[in-house]
């Protein structure tokens, strides 16, 4: 059986050095065999002696003028010396398997053939490319036969397709199609390392570090998207007294404070109460809105409904259903709408009164005492943000026929960065449903009504636009805006005619809705950049997966060999070291950083050494990362191939 195989080779017992032999490096091939290089014959030397000329070169020494790089000179250094440890070479069982190249593969191994008809002489080709500046030494095509054999040799050392099987986008001809088609001969296949961390573009281009207009800087962003998924996950106070079920939703937790001393405000002659809830039959949070002591008169009041459930905008809160109950002990009308998580009123945001401060008077030495609240005036990009996306909504409401209805500061809420949304959409038409009301007259109500909260915006005041303050308001959204937005409030208040429209004000304010996109999109690219940055978070839980799949399987407990050998007694050896380590005293290490480290070597695969003692530390063995990434490797293509064979049996 595949698993139980025995390695050619595992542990290396530890001696002393000095009482054993030194071991001999595998014979080179004799370079004698192979042609003599044409270039030490024409020019006494070959400047690619080292850089993959496949010739041979009888006298090596000073005839090189190019001199090692430092880099390469290292690499060979640090490259293992099996003496160093006086040991025989280790070769892992999955990586002996793979050590004799495959026959070449013409679709992958073979170079382009670059040249057409008029080809110089093969030897010379790599001159003629070098001093046209396409210099390809794997081109050198003299003894193909041998350059593609070093190539799959290479090539089967450095990458191993099977592991890339389950992801067709990352298949190796996939990325040849995608990198390569139209650029010059390649010398290698390079898969995308897809294991490595992909460089995000340069903070000058995109700075994630500050706010842009819709995308918080990436720490508060990630900041607000956790406080969001603790909110959803609060639970209903005790003693809230609300029904444990209702039409399918269940959890209900009220979003606003009800009872004692808190002042309710009306929907119109209603009170209502939004609540969240979870959906039993997707799970997810909605959020309920209920008209209390309301009697459907007529199922056909849905209707309405079933309109704006078909409309998606993104500055408008998408309906869900209506359905009347009788859960919360009276007749209740339930509207569900999406819910956003930590969304506040544009009245809560900018014109709520603050309770007062005392940071003022601190500052100035004197004694602390309590300093009214003094509303600030919004900015006027945020009005115009906020113009564009309320008439952006609008817009698409009144192009399917249909009327907003409620624009009003409590409606509207604030769910991100400068992002709003219309909210409670369709609660009107259903309560007003037996009022018929002539669909143009709705819609140049809103907007008034879109002119009314400007005012309010503008001026920090609810009642900026009523009769005695419209004067002393016109005044100050004069002093403090500028005359567009005092033009777009007095377009959106004044009584104008029937055909005064939405369209009308968009035309207006084009130079504003072009910043607006402008500003859209580059919050899209702040958005893909942070979604790079989170691109490769699973790798490492890939990696423990394997781990988990191999280590101590119980149906091989009896089974030394599955552990106590070969590639699994590596993974074991491997596991001890990233996780078990113990200090001198003998306490258990914790330590992340070290295991992230191990695991981020381990899915690169990196030629680094690592030197795994037994447990009964009486041997060891040193080997690379890449070698233990092979072992786990093979150990889980085991598994998953046994997995598979059992379920076609
Ligand atoms: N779809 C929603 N998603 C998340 N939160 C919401 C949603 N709709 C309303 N809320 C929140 O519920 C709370 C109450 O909303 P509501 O519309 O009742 O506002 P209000 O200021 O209390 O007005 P009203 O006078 O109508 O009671 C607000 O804090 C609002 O942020």
């Amino acid at each position: 059986m595949a698993f139980f195989s025995r390695p050619q080779s595992t542990a290396i017992r530890i001696v002393d050095p000095s009482t054993q032999d030194e071991l001999k490096s595998p014979p080179k091939k004799d370079s004698t065999q192979r042609k003599q290089c044409r270039n030490v014959l024409i020019h006494g030397f070959c400047k690619f002696q080292d850089k993959g000329c496949v010739y041979s070169h009888p006298s090596a020494e000073p005839q090189s003028p190019v001199p090692q790089s430092p880099s390469l000179q290292e690499s060979r250094s640090t490259t293992l010396k099996p003496q160093a440890v006086n040991a025989p070479i280790f070769v892992p069982k999955a990586f002996a398997a793979t050590a004799t190249p495959p026959p070449p593969s013409a679709e992958h191994h073979t170079p382009p053939d670059t040249t057409p008809s008029a080809t110089p002489p093969a030897d010379y080709q790599g001159f003629e490319a070098l001093s046209q500046g396409t210099y390809n030494p794997y081109a050198y095509t003299g003894e193909e036969g041998d350059v593609t054999a070093q190539m799959a040799q290479l090539d089967t050392n450095f990458y191993d397709d099977s592991q890339y099987a389950g992801y067709p986008e990352y298949g190796a001809n996939a990325l040849e199609s995608a990198y390569y088609t139209t650029a010059p001969p390649v010398y290698l296949r390079q898969p995308l390392d897809y294991h490595l961390y992909t460089p995000t573009p340069s903070a000058s281009f995109v700075a994630s570090a500050a706010d842009a207009h819709f995308v918080l800087a990436s720490s508060a962003l990630r900041e607000a998207l956790q406080k969001r998924s603790e909110t959803i996950r609060q639970i209903p106070p005790i003693g809230s007294n609300l029904p444990d079920e209702l039409q399918g939703y269940h959890t209900l937790v009220p979003l606003e404070t009800v009872g004692g001393t808190v002042e309710r405000r009306k929907f119109g002659n209603w009170y209502s109460t939004v609540y969240r809830a979870i959906r039993s039959s997707d799970g997810l949070p909605y959020a309920l809105r209920r008209i209390e002591n309301y009697r459907l008169m007529h199922q056909s009041a849905f209707s309405a409904i079933e309109i704006w459930s078909n409309i998606r905008h993104p500055n408008i809160i998408s309906v869900k259903e209506a359905f009347t109950t009788r859960s919360f002990n009276d007749n209740s009308l339930v509207f569900v709408h999406a819910y956003h998580a930590d969304a506040q009123t544009l009245f809560d945001v900018h014109l709520k009164p603050k309770p007062p401060t005392m940071q003022t008077h601190f500052q100035h030495g004197r004694s602390p005492h309590l300093q009214a609240h003094h509303p600030t005036v919004i900015p006027e990009r945020t009005i115009w943000s906020y113009i564009v996306q309320i008439s952006s909504a609008i817009k698409k409401v009144h192009d399917v026929g249909q009327a907003v209805r409620m624009i009003d500061v409590s409606k509207i809420l604030l769910t991100g960065h400068n992002r709003i949304r219309i909210s409670a959409c369709g609660v009107i038409d259903v309560l007003m449903h037996d009022t018929h009301q002539d669909i143009g007259v709705l819609q140049q109500d809103d907007l008034t009504m879109f002119g009314r909260l400007l005012f309010a915006l503008c001026c920090n005041n609810v009642t900026a636009s009523s009769g005695q303050n419209f004067q002393k308001s016109l005044d100050f959204i004069g002093r403090n805006y500028t005359p567009e937005i005092k033009n777009a409030a007095l377009f959106l208040i004044s009584k104008g005619g029937p055909h005064r429209s939405i369209d009308q004000l968009l035309d207006m304010i084009r130079s504003k809705v072009i910043l607006e996109m402008e500003d859209a999109l580059n919050g899209n690219d702040r958005l893909e950049h942070e979604l790079l940055g989170e691109l490769e978070n699973a790798r490492l839980v890939r990696l423990l997966c394997k781990f988990g799949f191999i280590n101590e399987r119980p149906e091989f407990a009896r089974e030394p060999r599955w552990s106590e050998t070969g590639d699994r007694y590596i993974i074991k050896l491997f596991r001890d070291y990233i996780f078990h380590q113990v200090d001198e005293h003998g306490n258990p290490v914790v330590n992340l950083s070290h295991v992230l480290v191990c695991l981020n070597k381990l899915d690169a695969g990196t030629d680094e050494k690592v030197m795994l003692i037994a447990r009964d530390e009486q041997s060891c063995l040193v080997v690379s990362y890449k070698e233990i990434k092979q072992c786990i490797e093979s150990a889980f293509g085991d598994l998953a191939r046994a997995s598979t064979q059992t379920k076609r049996a």
